[in-house]
Order: C-alpha cells, then sequence, then structure tokens
C-alpha cells in the first residue's frame, strides 16, 4: 500500500500526574493511507477523542510518533504545527464550530487567509469547496440562517479546502437526523474516494459502515480491527 498520509507509533497519551493519572491511550499504532476512511469506535471514554486531537496535532502524545504526510508532528514547533493544521488536516467537530459573524464562505476561506494567499484565492477556493458539498448557492448566508445539515456542509467545506488530505471527524453527524447525517458520510466518503484519508469516530455501526475499516478501542488500546469490510457490523453490532 502506499505510504501512509497519517501514523500513529506506540502513542500514549498520560493526562494527570499521581493518584490522578488517566492513560487515555496506551501504545497505540495506527495508520490511514490515501484514499481509505477508517472509522474508530469504542466505549465512552476509550480514547477515541484523544486519538483524534492527537492526530490533528491539538494535543501532544507523551511518548510515541505522530506523522501527517511525512511530517513529524512531535518535532515541529507550536507555529509550525498550526501551519500543518491549517495546510494538510481539517478537523470536522460535532458541534460544527463555524464562526456566526461570518457568511459560509469566509468562514471556509479563513483557514486559507490565515495561510497567506490572497482574499481572492481565498474565496474562490471557498466557493469551489462550497460547490463540491453541494451548497455553493449558500456561500453568502451565514450560520445561524442555515440548517444543522446545511452547517456541517460548510464545516466539510473548510475542512477539504486548500487540497487538505488528512480529514479527521469527531461524530460529525450527532447532531444531524439521519438521512442528512447519511449525506455528510457520503461527503466524507467522497473526499477519501479522490485521494484524502479520513479518520471518523462514531458510535454508530451504520455510519462505521461507510469506512473501509474499523478499529475499536478499550481502554486506549486498539482491541479489534475489522479486515476489508466492516458491513459485517451491520448485522452484529450488539456482539461489538
Ligand atoms: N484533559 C483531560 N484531563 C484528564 N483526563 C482526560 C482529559 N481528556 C480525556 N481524559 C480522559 O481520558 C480518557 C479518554 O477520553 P476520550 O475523550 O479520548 O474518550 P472517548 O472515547 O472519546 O470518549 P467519548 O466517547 O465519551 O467522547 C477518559 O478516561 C477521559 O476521562
Amino acid at each position: 500500500m502506499s505510504d501512509a498520509i497519517l501514523r500513529l507509533t506506540a502513542v500514549t497519551r498520560v493526562h494527570g500526574t499521581g493518584a490522578n493519572e488517566v492513560h487515555a491511550l496506551r501504545g497505540i499504532s495506527f495508520a490511514a493511507h490515501p484514499g481509505e476512511l477508517v472509522a474508530v469506535m469504542g466505549p465512552s471514554g476509550s480514547g477515541k477523542s484523544t486519538l483524534l486531537t492527537i492526530a490533528g496535532g491539538l494535543d501532544q502524545p507523551t511518548a510515541g510518533a505522530v506523522s501527517v504526510e511525512g511530517t513529524d508532528l512531535v518535532g515541529l514547533s507550536p507555529d509550525e504545527r498550526a501551519r500543518m493544521r491549517r495546510t494538510s488536516i481539517g478537523y470536522v467537530f460535532q458541534g460544527f464550530n463555524l464562526i456566526p459573524a461570518l457568511t459560509a464562505a469566509e468562514n471556509v476561506a479563513l483557514p486559507r487567509e490565515l495561510d497567506g494567499i490572497g482574499a481572492r484565492q481565498a474565496r474562490d477556493e471557498a466557493r469551489r469547496a462550497l460547490e463540491e458539498v453541494g451548497i455553493g448557492d449558500l456561500a453568502d448566508r451565514f450560520p445561524d440562517d442555515m440548517s444543522g445539515g446545511q452547517q456541517q456542509r460548510v464545516a466539510i467545506a473548510r475542512a477539504v479546502v486548500g487540497e487538505r488530505r488528512l480529514i479527521l471527524a469527531d461524530e460529525p453527524t450527532g447532531a444531524l437526523d439521519t438521512e442528512t447525517g447519511e449525506e455528510i458520510l457520503r461527503l466524507l466518503r467522497a473526499r477519501c474516494d479522490t485521494g484524502a484519508a479520513g479518520v471518523l469516530v462514531t458510535h454508530e455501526a451504520r455510519h462505521a459502515a461507510w469506512a473501509d475499516r474499523v478499529v475499536f478501542l478499550r481502554d486506549g488500546v486498539v482491541v479489534d480491527e475489522t479486515g476489508s469490510s466492516p458491513v459485517e457490523l451491520l448485522t452484529e453490532p450488539a456482539a461489538r
């Protein structure tokens, strides 16, 4: 298989010290390759969000290595890491996290403008990204005037704008109705099909079925991994 876009090697994350020590991740190794959507499942507190924030450079491991597109995230300065987050890594949150005072296009253009590209180019790229997720006609609308599904599409456009190749999504459908949630997963899937790597944290087997494989966490370790297809989950979710 081609080189991984995301690779975690023996990653441990310990919060707190002494009696308050919590081992959120215990020596996890994990990779996501171009074209691949990987679902991460597991009970509450098993370390799913910690894995995602470390993969996205939002949190640092206590031990182990994290590389994105071949760059060692742990060795970067905070500024360099922030730059990697803007250029290579897109993050989609359950709560959308859009800026209410900015239009859809401005929200999507913001990371590109922060990257120092011209305002016009950033705006053009934002409009293209909004078209890609099917809401090019809503570019000038403010988040408060959009439905939850439309807001999440804006969040996905913001996560993929500028050709970012690692898309990390933490329960991105949580606040959406079933049909709209499926549509959001279809968009993530489509982005991976064109060469990005995606990591999707989800509680729902139905959503994990969009992934190429599923990694199960428990108490900060990988306890199981599906083979080539997670569709078996649909028939036996209770067994997991
Ligand atoms: N900042 C923190 N300080 C202390 N403990 C933390 C912190 N963040 C996470 N933890 C602990 O680390 C463990 C893993 O948490 P994490 O949020 O990664 O789990 P999760 O699988 O995403 O859970 P959920 O499905 O409920 O979101 C939990 O025991 C949690 O309480």
